[in-house]
């Protein structure tokens, strides 16, 4: 009977126990297919650390934030087990027939590295921030961007109440989705994305705008965001797990300099890891299990280097290759047409 192993890789993602679940019932039930669950991403392909993976394990599941089976930033060559004559090997003594990795950008570039290596690897997309081009949605995203609309509204309440501009920090390292749907959704006066730097005068102008309106100011910004004097994204926290600055704080150092400038007592708030943790949305839960589904179909098929993605109504098979290196941004004239109404 052929055997997969799952693992989850990258930060963790609202749906990615809904991607679990479907690839295990599609591949039980449909298949005939059997699984085990590395633990803590790649670190537990190199290690040989395993859960297993059936039915009665996945049950109930799909409601359930984070991942069972545990994530990490852990890259499969960064240590000296880290090699593919040690993966394969490692595959073999546990019977694992090849690999089913759910990540994001990062967890597809090193499963492509693998894949050259000789490692059999499929790949599902998965991240909040919605960048991977290579599908039209990721799961995660939707929840996350219903968190932050929920965190819009409440915010307005209590701005409206102070005549305060309140100002809202969302996730998205190169890209505004999270905070191009909520600014939309929860009618922002300004968003502000890593895609289109602004300056502090514009904003202050959009913000002095409303506030001569009579109104309270909501001003929601991608931790990504940069003024056209930045050369990167702010970040005071050092660095993540893969040697990459630990985004977040330009809300907090947005809001005293739209007080200074336009005398609009101003409040900023920093979401965080509350867009990524908790139930996911229902459209969430069915991408999810939309893929898991399609990708024990993928494996049963033996079509190795692929990644399963969403393309209008349809999940497709795509190359490893065209799942990397390409970050989905905001399209600017869809910015540009927000932006039209700021202010
Ligand atoms: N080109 C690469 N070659 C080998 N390993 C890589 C490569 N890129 C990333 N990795 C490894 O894969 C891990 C997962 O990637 P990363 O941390 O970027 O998360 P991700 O899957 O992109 O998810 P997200 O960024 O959405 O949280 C990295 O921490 C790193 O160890
Ligand atoms: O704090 P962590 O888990 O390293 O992840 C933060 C990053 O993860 C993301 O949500 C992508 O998953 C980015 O928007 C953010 O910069
Ligand atoms: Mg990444």
């Amino acid at each position: 009977m052929a055997r997969f192993g799952i693992l989850t890789s990258g930060g963790d993602c609202p749906g990615l126990n809904a991607v679990i679940r479907g690839t295990v019932l599609q591949g039980e039930m449909v298949h005939g297919q059997e699984f085990v669950g590395y633990r803590g991403g790649y670190r537990g392909l190199v290690y040989g650390d395993v859960m297993p993976l059936e039915r009665s394990v996945v049950r109930g599941i799909s409601q359930q934030g984070g991942t069972i089976l545990g994530t990490s930033r852990f890259g499969p060559y960064t240590e000296p087990d880290g090699t593919p004559q040690n993966i394969l090997a490692r595959m073999a003594g546990l019977d694992v027939d090849g690999v089913i990795a759910i990540g994001g950008d990062g967890t597809m570039a090193a499963a492509n590295r693998l894949l050259e290596d000789g490692v059999p690897i499929v790949g599902v997309p998965k991240t909040i921030d919605n960048d991977l081009e290579a599908t039209d949605y990721t799961f995660g995203f939707n929840t996350a961007v219903e968190i932050a609309t929920e965190a819009v509204d409440r915010l307005r309440t209590t701005g409206n109440s102070h005549q305060r501009c309140m100002v809202l920090e969302v996730m998205g390292r190169h890209a505004g989705w999270i905070a191009m749907y909520a600014g939309i959704a929860g009618g922002a006066h300004a968003i502000l994305i890593p895609e289109q730097p602004e300056s502090l005068e514009q904003i202050c102008t959009w913000v002095a705008s409303v506030r001569d309106r009579g109104r309270a100011p909501m001003v929601v910004v991608a931790e990504g965001f940069t003024f056209p004097d930045m050369d990167q994204a702010h970040s005071h926290k050092g660095l993540d797990g893969f040697n990459r600055p630990r985004l977040g704080g330009i809300g907090e150092i947005l809001a005293p300099l739209i007080e200074e400038r336009t005398g609009v007592e101003t409040r900023a708030t920093v979401l965080g890891h509350i867009q990524r943790g908790g139930v996911p949305s229902a459209w969430d839960r069915v991408l999810g299990s939309r893929f898991g589904q399609a990708v024990s179909d993928l494996v049963a098929d033996g079509d190795w280097g692929k990644m399963v993605a969403l393309r209008g109504r349809d999940i497709v098979r795509v190359p490893f290759s065209d799942a990397v290196g390409h970050t989905k941004t905001v399209p600017l004239d869809q910015y540009r047409g927000a932006r039209a109404t700021f202010g």
